[in-house]
């Protein structure tokens, strides 16, 4: 048997499926395999087993493993909002949800450094980050969906006293995480325009950006200086989300407007940008974030408004090249 027969001999039957050539010259076995689609602890796992399935044989002092993998275009969406507290979190937890239930391979970064909600949005608040070596791995959610989040880099009310280059380097380690197969990064960013959003703009490249906003004026204002900062970055503003829109009341049924009404679907008319839906202001929403199911994970009397919302933002990144 030549050299080359034995080395293709030597590799597991599981695995002859990715080899795309095997040589051997002067006790060197190079083998190329063929690891799409694979995440990154596979891919050591795939490089380990053919070092010592191959390494075994005793003609060969030394084996060289090249990995060839697709490029993947997986897609980053940011979900920024110009103020805090307008639902920014809630909308990010749910669209992932309601986008994986749509069949996509969806992943949830919290960079929210001041108030990381994801975990408890998620219902992971419990687990612990593994990593291996640099490389963070997400933690699986119940709803098909990954995520991370600054809350598990950071010890709470730490995060406070960060500065621009500290914030880069854990947006870094979140984005570089080991994310497999996901098609679709969601980002939830912290609420204005600071470091987070600079350092995102600047070193990734998101294919859109999701606004929300509460239909108040003050709440408005913020959001166009958000809908301002992704502009001049050139992220394509996939539309605006109106939230807390109508308040129905659970006890007499009546509907008021604590924040008012249909004010975020005129700005967005005014600043030329999509409207892609509003979710009212309702008691079972708070109740089922805080408990760590998102309404959109069940058939949930608001489940339709997120899914609404999610399609509109799944039909745009079908239809974008970025
Ligand atoms: N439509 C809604 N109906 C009822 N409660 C809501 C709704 N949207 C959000 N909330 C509640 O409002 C609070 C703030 O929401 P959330 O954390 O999503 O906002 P945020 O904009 O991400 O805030 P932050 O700036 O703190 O990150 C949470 O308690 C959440 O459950």
């Amino acid at each position: 048997m030549s050299s080359e027969k034995a080395i293709k001999s030597a590799i597991p039957a599981e695995l002859s499926g990715m080899i795309r050539s095997a040589k051997f010259a002067e006790g060197v076995a190079t083998i190329v395999a063929d690891a799409s689609g694979l995440g990154r602890s596979a891919m050591a796992q795939l490089q380990r087993e053919l070092e010592q399935a191959v390494g075994a044989l005793p003609e060969v002092n030394e084996v060289r493993v090249a990995l060839m993998a697709d490029k993947r275009e997986r897609k980053i969406v940011v979900v920024g909002s110009g103020k805090g507290g307008v639902g920014k979190s809630t909308l990010t937890a749910n669209l992932a949800v309601a986008l994986a239930r749509s069949g996509m391979k969806v992943g949830v970064v919290d960079a929210d450094i001041y108030g990381p909600s994801q975990p408890l949005l998620l219902g992971t608040a419990n687990e612990k980050v593994r990593a291996e070596g640099q490389t963070l791995i997400p933690v699986q959610t119940e709803f098909g969906v990954s995520m991370l989040s600054m809350g598990q880099l950071i010890e709470p009310g730490r995060a406070i006293a960060w500065r621009g280059p500290m914030v880069g380097k854990a947006l870094e380690q979140l984005m570089e995480a080991d994310w497999g197969d996901t098609d679709l990064l969601l980002v939830d960013l912290p609420p204005g325009t600071g470091d987070v959003q600079l350092s995102m703009l600047q070193n990734f490249k998101p294919a859109g950006a999701v606004v929300i906003s509460t239909p108040q004026d003050l709440a408005l204002i913020d959001a166009t200086r958000a809908i301002d900062l992704f502009k001049q970055a050139k992220v394509p503003i996939i539309g605006l989300v109106e939230n807390m829109a109508g308040y129905l009341c659970p006890e007499c049924g009546a509907v008021s407007a604590p924040f008012g009404q249909g004010g975020t679907e005129s700005a967005a008319q005014a600043l030329g940008v999509p409207f892609l839906g509003r979710v009212p202001l309702a008691m079972e929403i708070r109740v089922a974030s805080d408990t760590g199911q998102p309404p959109a994970a069940n058939e949930t009397q608001h489940g339709p408004h997120f899914s609404g919302i999610a399609a509109q933002v799944a039909s745009y990144l079908a239809g974008s090249q970025g």
